[in-house]
């Protein structure tokens, strides 16, 4: 064992940065977490200041360690997972931002995206990327902003600016301007990365007129990327999305371990190991990480709403104080009284790509309360899951025996006993639900020897808890078809 004591893990997420410290049986030793300000400069916008997500994040390094007294000294290593796409431009030689990073969720780019399928490009950039032409991803984001910031276009084409994900920013702003690189998880999110290839594509740059200069290098997840100096010198030594550091914080490091991550959306990864699985029902092929620390493929449904869907219902309704109160909210009730709630608030993502859906509540009557409402939003998260499982099990050709949760609204007894019943698949909560961060920390440890191998990792998660369905099957499926039912009415495309 190293002599050195914890991995530190920076989790920087869509709406809170976090720093949580672990020790070396992954037990975590401390956390510290700071809210950012969103951004919402117009219906459908999204947007971060890059500058406050490294104020924060700065900020939960310095009070975790002055909270556990641990020094910069006794850390083996760092971590970094990131919300992924979120997109950031800045001056190479100023390290300032030539505007707010524009957010996973923006819609801002739906026309570039019209106009890529209208070229005829769906399938190029299918096989290419894995990816579909939606303005989730950061290539169009990256264009807009070279179009649209003043002066951004002749300065991108003179060197001087410089392009990433968070995890790029991060780490450019840890090393102070020293390093600029991302991992093949993140890179394999921007829609300029061919996957097959493993490098930036050439077709695609040249498409979305994005000049190569402005790329960090990509390397894999698990690997010494430069020194932070965080009051003495730390090894940035892993890095990964945080759904595939998820993936691999729930020890899904081999071909068809699936897990599911109930954060601000919800993401369903399945670890397709060395298989490049092109999916038929509307998934994503993405890159992961392997039981190496190597590159590995996935399939990966994503859900743009999740637990935002109860932030909505606590910030903008007032129907709850607090996210939490929404499990014995959903309980007051036997069920929804035939409500659906579809959140298409920012489009539908997988598996439907429908960047026009707008939200929707069907099934009101005079009997419906705030009750029927919120078990309606917890019923979402879960239909929107069973979407994807639905999906992924049908590409795959495979019927899973458990499902992995982890991220905040896993907390919710209630969402997962619905998922179970709703799914008919066993749900499997660890102890810990961090599991983005842990997938964090292993990455860092494995690089810098704090932890040998996977077996030490496996040693290190225990399952709390497990939700076994109790549905009936008639009920399940009447009731999965009234999903559909008020789906289809959400959607602007057929
Ligand atoms: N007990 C709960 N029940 C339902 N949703 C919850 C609960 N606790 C947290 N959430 C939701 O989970 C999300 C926070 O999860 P987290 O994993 O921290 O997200 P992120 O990493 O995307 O910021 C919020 O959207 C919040 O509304
Ligand atoms: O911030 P999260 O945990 O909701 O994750 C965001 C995803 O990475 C977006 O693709």
């Amino acid at each position: 064992m190293s002599k050195l004591s914890y991995i530190l893990a920076l989790d920087q997420g869509t709406t809170s940065s976090r720093a949580i410290l672990f020790d070396h049986q992954a037990r975590v030793v401390g956390v510290a977490q700071r809210e950012f300000t969103q951004h919402y400069p117009q219906a459908g916008w999204v947007e971060h200041d890059a500058t406050e997500i490294w104020a924060t994040q700065r900020a939960t390094l310095t009070e975790v360690l002055a909270k556990t007294g641990v020094r910069p000294s006794q850390l083996a290593g760092i971590g970094i997972t990131n919300q992924r796409e979120t997109t950031v431009v800045w001056n190479r030689h100023t390290g300032q931002p030539i505007h707010n990073a524009i957010v996973w969720q923006c819609r801002r780019t739906a026309a570039i995206c019209e106009q890529l399928k209208q070229q005829g490009l769906t399938d190029e950039i299918k096989q290419r990327t894995g990816l579909v032409p939606d303005a989730y991803f950061s290539g169009t984001k990256l264009r807009w902003l070279l179009d649209n910031v003043p002066g951004a276009r002749e300065q991108a084409d003179a060197g001087d600016l410089l392009f990433g994900t968070i995890d790029t920013w991060l780490v450019w702003k840890l090393t102070e301007g020293r390093v600029h690189v991302t991992d093949y998880t993140n890179a394999s999110r921007t829609l300029l990365f061919n996957i097959n290839t493993l490098e930036w594509d050439p077709l695609l740059l040249e498409t979305l007129n994005i000049p190569a200069s402005l790329l960090p290098e990509v390397k894999p997840s698990s690997r010494v990327y430069g020194d932070a100096d965080i009051g003495g010198k730390v090894p940035i030594a892993g890095m990964a999305g945080d759904q595939q550091a998820a993936l691999f914080g729930q020890l899904c490091f081999n071909k068809g371990m699936v897990k599911n991550t109930y954060g601000t959306g919800c993401f369903m990864l399945m670890n397709t190991g060395q298989q490049k699985v092109e999916s038929n029902h509307g998934l994503l092929t993405t890159l992961a990480v392997g039981a190496d620390g190597g590159v590995s493929y996935a399939l990966e449904g994503s859900v743009f709403m999740g637990g935002a869907i109860i932030q909505w219902l606590r910030d903008e309704l007032g129907l709850i104080a607090h996210a939490k109160d929404s499990e014995a909210c959903a309980n007051a009730v036997a069920s929804t009284n035939g409500v659906y709630l579809v959140p298409a608030f920012t489009g539908l993502g997988a598996p439907y790509w429908d960047a026009y859906a707008k939200g929707t509540i069907t099934g009101l009557t005079r009997g419906a309360n705030r009750h029927h409402i919120v078990r309606a939003a917890l019923e979402a998260i879960a239909f929107q899951s069973r979407d994807l499982l639905d999906a992924m099990q049908q590409d795959a050709g495979l019927r899973l025996a458990a499902l992995k949760v982890d991220g905040g609204a896993a907390a919710n007894n209630f969402l997962m006993q619905f998922q179970a019943d709703i799914t008919h698949t066993r749900v499997v909560r660890p102890a810990l639900l961090e599991t983005t961060a842990l997938g964090a920390a292993f990455l860092a440890g494995l690089a810098t020897g704090f932890w040998q191998n996977t077996t030490q990792l496996a040693q290190c998660v225990s399952i709390v808890q497990a939700f076994t369905p109790t549905m009936p099957n008639d009920e399940r499926e009447a009731h999965y078809q009234g999903w559909q039912a008020a789906v289809a009415r959400a959607r602007t495309e057929p």
